[in-house]
């Protein structure tokens, strides 16, 4: 008793020492305090003045919250008679949770606002029981003066951090609190067994499909220097994949990924691919099936060797140049004018590769299909690719299903220039077009027709019996365009493409939240329903920088699931009360009348993202 009454006179005496001549004062405290008393000094906290933030917008029925509450609940029984408070804190180091085992305690504690809503971040307290333990990523217990501010140096706080059992984030702190006087070292012990219970149920928590995803993750990451990422509902990255590969190519690489695994067929899948860094990187999917439903993706990530680079990067033929060198390409003469605006001017790699595949297969006047969502810019894309390759070639593009007898008279037997004709939405052909095609394909290979010929189908329509289906033997090759979905790098252009077009005289730009919601909205309906939505967005704000609130309901809503009508009306009316009140959920939740807890429940059932 007597060594406790003396260390604690000595961390008091090192605190005083610490405020008043800086480092030299902290000897003989312990490191992990010392180095935070440090960091509070240097975040410019008061240690005479207390003052903790208050956010109201905490979730106490987190998936953390769900997951910590009956290990809680368990230790406060066990310690009903012992005089302490346990707290759960969220990822951002603010209270959700709070159980008193002595209401004498509660009440002190009530008194610095130590309470659900409160954040007690290190940089905005000092060194405490939560914050700290953020910072040193560590079980931490914070003693009497070992705190940096005075109103807390009366208690003495022991924090826990609770991590993700697989990033190993810390999602949030389990602390346990009580009078400085009254601690003893085995709160330590036991706050962080129960920390790492907590850990346990959220692995166990996860549905069965997470879990197999999980599963074959961690199987993954064990191999020895294997960059791995697990994409689901979320994506989880690997520490080796994180220190090879930046937060923008992460992204390309999980949505190539996902793009080729959405192609139906193998579960396995490989590609290489280029990122804007100049390297390239080998891309191994295995989708995950847990029974019949698909659990998700493991991608196993490789970096190609330099000869492997050089020979992937050799064009596939000698006289195309890269896709990405278009922009500056020889087809547009130099000038004061800039050069057009290029719909291959993309970043993802499964849009750069449709770009590179057509218009290696219109220079050597392979017949070429185009497959793709509605949408997503074929016949676009097609026209560009052989005006860049064949620049003294016309292109003409004809609606398949207005396609008679008559459409291609004035081709056959004709010598004018050479002509694409591009066919498009295949899919919609009648008999008596597919008669017509048959007899140009007759023409062209007799040598009668100065033409070649390239379709647009979509994807949809592949297995279908329709007519077109007699036409497929003609064609030479396919090539895939990607959705937008899978196309977020290339979201910026596209968009800023999409308002010059609508809006050519006009300074338009779009606001971070904005784009930040146009990135995570899926686009079933492809381009045409971006323009669509930034044309309403045009409306409501004809100049200057279009708001998150300005985009239509529909895209400020990201719900993972096919809603009935009743959801998607309830959906749209959250999603515009937010908007009107600013973002503020307390006055939404008043407005629609309904509880805070339920509107925080159906923003996440709702998946309404935060702008
Ligand atoms: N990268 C782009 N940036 C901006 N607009 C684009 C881009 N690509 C295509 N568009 C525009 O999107 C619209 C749809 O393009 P396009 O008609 O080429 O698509 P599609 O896939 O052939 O469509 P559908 O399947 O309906 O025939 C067109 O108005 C086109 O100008």
């Amino acid at each position: 008793m007597v060594d406790r009454e003396y260390q604690r006179l000595r961390i008091a005496a090192a605190r005083a020492d610490f405020l008043e001549y800086g480092t030299a004062g902290a000897a003989g405290v312990p490191p992990v305090v010392a180095a935070s008393w440090e960091r509070s000094q240097s975040a410019g906290v008061d240690a005479g003045r207390y003052r903790v933030k208050y956010h109201e917008d905490f979730d106490s029925d987190s998936r953390l919250a769900r997951c910590a509450l009956p290990v809680i609940d368990r230790l406060t029984e066990d310690m009903s008679d012992v005089p302490v408070t346990i707290a759960l804190a969220d990822a951002q180091a603010r209270i959700v949770h709070r159980r008193d085992c002595s209401t004498a305690v509660g009440r002190l504690l009530d008194r610095i606002d130590f309470l659900p809503g409160f954040s007690f971040e290190e940089d905005n307290v000092g060194t405490n029981g939560i914050g700290t333990v953020f910072e040193s990523g560590i079980p931490t217990s914070v003693v009497g003066s070992e705190h940096f501010n005075e109103s807390l140096v009366p208690f003495a706080c022991t924090g826990a951090p609770i991590h993700h059992p697989i990033t190993g984030r810390i999602e949030g702190v389990l602390d346990v609190s009580l009078l400085s006087e009254t601690w003893t070292p085995l709160i330590y012990a036991l706050v962080k067994t129960a920390a790492a219970d907590i850990g346990r149920n959220l692995l166990l928590d996860r549905s069965q499909a997470q879990r197999a995803l999980f599963e074959s993750f961690i199987k993954a990451d064990k191999r020895p220097r294997q960059a791995v990422m697990a994409v689901g509902g979320s994506v989880i990255v690997n520490q080796r994949a994180q220190s090879l590969f930046t937060p923008d190519e992460q992204l390309t690489i999980h949505q190539h990924a996902r793009y080729i695994m959405s192609e139906p067929g193998d579960d396995r899948a490989v590609d290489s691919i280029p990122l804007r860094s100049g390297r390239s990187v080998r891309i191994r999917a295995t989708r995950i099936l847990c029974g019949q439903q698909v659990a998700g993706i493991v991608v196993l990530l490789d970096e190609e060797s330099n000869d492997q680079d050089r020979i992937r990067k050799t064009p596939a033929h000698p006289h195309i140049t890269p896709i990405t060198k278009l922009a500056e390409g020889p087809a547009y003469p130099a000038g004061p004018e800039k050069p057009p605006l290029l719909i291959a001017d993309g970043n993802s790699p499964a849009w750069n590769k449709a770009c590179t595949d057509a218009a290696t297969a219109l220079f050597k006047q392979a017949t070429v299909l185009v497959l793709g969502e509605p949408g997503t810019g074929k016949t676009t894309m097609l026209a560009e690719q052989h005006r860049r390759v064949r620049p003294l070639d016309r292109t003409i593009s004809i609606d398949a299903e207005h396609i008679t007898k008559e459409s291609f008279a004035g081709y056959v037997g004709a010598s004018a220039n050479a002509t694409l004709i591009v066919l498009r939405d295949l899919e919609s052909i009648t008999r008596e077009g597919v008669d017509a095609i048959t007899q140009l394909f007759d023409a062209i290979a007799k040598g009668d027709a100065n033409c070649a010929v390239a379709a647009t189908l979509s994807e949809s329509s592949v297995e279908s019996t329709l007519p077109f289906r007699d036409l497929l033997s003609y064609f030479d090759q396919t090539v895939r365009v990607p959705p937008l979905r899978f196309r977020v790098s290339d979201l910026p252009q596209i968009v800023a493409r999409l308002l010059k077009e609508t809006a050519p005289e006009r300074r338009t730009r779009v606001s971070p939240a904005a784009s930040r919601l146009i990135s995570a909205f899926p686009w079933p309906g492809n381009i045409p329903q971006l323009r669509g939505a930034l044309i309403s967005a045009l409306r409501k704000r004809p100049v200057g920088e279009i708001q998150a609130e300005d985009l239509p309901s529909s895209c400020r809503t990201i719900s993972p699931r096919t809603l009935t009508t009743l959801e998607a009306a309830e959906r749209d009316a959250i999603a515009n009360a937010l908007s009107e009140y600013g973002g503020n959920r307390v006055k939404a939740a008043t407005a629609l009348g309904m509880s805070r807890s339920s509107l925080y429940r159906k923003l996440k059932s709702y998946a309404i993202a935060e702008t």
